[in-house]
């Protein structure tokens, strides 16, 4: 049974988490973190630093300051961690990797299966097609999305790059810009708008032929399960970074 601390448990996918939970035999949520003070069925406190219930693992679905905090309480407690936060700064990243060398953690900006697979195909795709055809990719989420572009979309260009010799760089929204497009640019843009849970295509333009791989969440349960599966992964791993590639065994 592996014990689980949810950091932003009353946001959206906290509350997915604990739905999902609730079905599964092999771990439990023992404690919660939240800006915010509602009811709960376990212990919630405003800050990790403040929390006083043992656990296995922490996973984090917060914002960069919280995850932030993370960083900090995983190393003086020796916490394995999932992180899923995105939007986090290069300091930040920075900051995971060097934890990582004294825990286990576990990263992704997506935790679903299909996002995963999504990227493998690409990454094959672009290695076929080669810079006669143009990359860009498109993401969409619902109006509360504080971050853009999304994680996933930042993580496949940059599965993309490291699979590839072609010096790509980032061109973001292309507004205001009149000349043509380089065929070393990975266009990437955000769209938001309602409920939209979570869509990502990415757009192979060739001469005289498009193709394109598209993923779209259906609820936020995909991500939750993905969590899950992370944190029971992870429990009692030696120090390192992980990710869906080691779950999926990609
Ligand atoms: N890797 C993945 O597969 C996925 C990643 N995400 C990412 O997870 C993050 C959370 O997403 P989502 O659940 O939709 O966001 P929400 O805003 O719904 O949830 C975040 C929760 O964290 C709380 N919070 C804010 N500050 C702190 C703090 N300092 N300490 C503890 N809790 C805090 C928020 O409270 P308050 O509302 O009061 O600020 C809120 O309840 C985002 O970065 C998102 O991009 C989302 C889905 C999938
Ligand atoms: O904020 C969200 O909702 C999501 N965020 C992640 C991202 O930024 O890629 C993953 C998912 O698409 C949902």
């Amino acid at each position: 049974m592996t014990d689980i601390i949810i950091q932003g448990i009353h946001g959206r996918m906290g509350r997915a988490l604990c739905t999902m939970i609730e079905a599964r035999t092999d771990c439990r949520v023992v404690a919660g973190v939240d800006a915010k003070e509602l009811p709960s069925a376990v212990p919630v406190f405003p800050s990790l630093e403040k929390n006083t219930v043992p656990a296995d693992v922490l996973i984090d679905f917060s914002n960069p300051d919280a995850t932030q905090n993370a960083i900090e309480y995983c190393r003086a407690h020796k916490l394995p961690c999932v992180i899923c936060t995105t939007g986090l700064s290069e300091g930040q990243e920075q900051a995971l990797r060097e934890l990582s060398k004294t825990v286990a953690v576990f990263k992704s900006a997506n935790m679903s299966l299909g996002v995963n697979l999504l990227i493998e195909l690409a990454k094959q795709a672009n290695a076929v097609l080669g810079t006669d055809f143009d990359v860009e990719i498109i993401e969409k989420h619902h109006h509360n999305k504080l971050d853009a572009p999304s994680g996933t979309a930042l993580m496949i260009a940059d599965e993309l790059c490291g699979a590839s010799p072609v010096p790509y760089h980032y061109v973001y929204d292309r507004h205001a810009e009149r000349r043509k497009r380089e065929p070393t640019e990975i266009g990437i843009h955000a769209v938001r708008g309602g409920s939209i849970v979570g869509e990502h295509e990415v757009i192979f333009a060739g001469p005289e032929e498009v193709i394109t791989i598209s993923h779209s969440a259906g609820s936020r349960e995909v991500f939750a399960n993905g969590a899950l599966n992370a944190a029971v992964f992870l429990a009692g791993k030696p120090a390192g970074m992980y990710n869906m590639k080691d779950l999926m065994h990609l």
